[in-house]
């Protein structure tokens, strides 16, 4: 069983103050991370989360981004988590392409094939450093939706309890589109550090759920990185208007 670590929330009043905080979070954590080992290694989520990410084009560039989930659809179509990174982030920094870790779309049309070979990119990149059974992910970017999801782990499905592969298939996303792949909930909970984003009023009532009453087990509650792993929640007033845990505020 993982030890867990208690959520450090901060909420800001705009989205624009959130974007600069976490800019100024990515940013320090990229320095420490270079400092310590030479490299920064960063999965990021789709759907909102791009957005929040538009501060960090006034900064130098992350290195060695995977994702935290993807949508089996063309890399330039609407619903592609790399697409919404792309256009908010990548084609305003100079990033080189091969630090970027897309999924091989030539093997869309068998999923478990298209897991492998993404957790076999992993495995490139973490393995020779670190022979530990998981990778160890500098930072972990994650969303949630309104059922509780993040990444593609969704209530109730069977991918909830996988605790040996590093990256998994679902073929039945109760949210479209159906096809994905997502990092998996060891991974997730290895990472030095995991920050959660959430924007608006549509997200009050499951921030609520997912931080007051861990105990319901939605996918996002079940984020609780392995000690000393770090967990930190970037929201803004409206998501966190119905949030009784503390909020502390923002400091590096
Ligand atoms: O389908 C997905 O949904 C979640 C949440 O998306 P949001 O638009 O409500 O922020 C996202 O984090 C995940 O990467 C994506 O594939």
């Amino acid at each position: 069983m993982y030890t867990s670590t208690q959520p450090i929330v901060y909420s800001f009043q705009s989205t624009s103050n959130l974007s600069d905080s976490l800019a100024e979070y990515i940013l320090k954590a990229q320095k420490e991370s270079i400092d310590k080992r030479g490299r920064f290694t960063i999965a990021i989520s789709g759907g909102s989360l791009p957005k929040t990410l538009t501060a960090l084009i006034k900064k130098s560039g992350v290195k060695h981004i995977f994702y935290a989930d993807e949508r089996i659809v063309p890399l330039d179509h609407e619903d592609s988590n790399h697409k919404l990174a792309y256009d908010t982030l990548y084609s305003h920094v100079p990033i080189p392409s091969d630090n970027i870790h897309t999924i091989d779309l030539s093997l869309q049309n068998d999923l478990e094939e298209l897991a492998d070979a993404y957790e076999k990119e992993l495995i490139r990149e973490f393995a020779q450093k670190d022979s530990a059974r998981f990778p160890v992910f500098d930072l972990i970017l994650l969303g949630i939706g309104p059922d509780g999801h993040t990444a593609s782990l969704f209530p109730g499905h069977e991918l909830l309890s996988e605790n040996d592969r590093w990256v998994a298939f679902i073929e039945d996303s109760p949210k479209p589109p159906p096809r994905r792949v997502t990092l998996t909930f060891p991974v997730i909970n290895h990472a030095a550090r995991v920050a959660f984003v959430a924007t608006g009023v549509g997200k009050a009532q499951i921030l609520h759920d997912i931080l007051d009453t861990p105990e319901i087990g939605l996918p996002a509650a079940r984020v609780r990185p392995v000690a000393p792993g770090q967990l930190v929640w970037f929201v803004d007033d409206p998501a966190s208007a119905e949030v009784k845990l503390a909020t502390s505020d923002f400091k590096l």
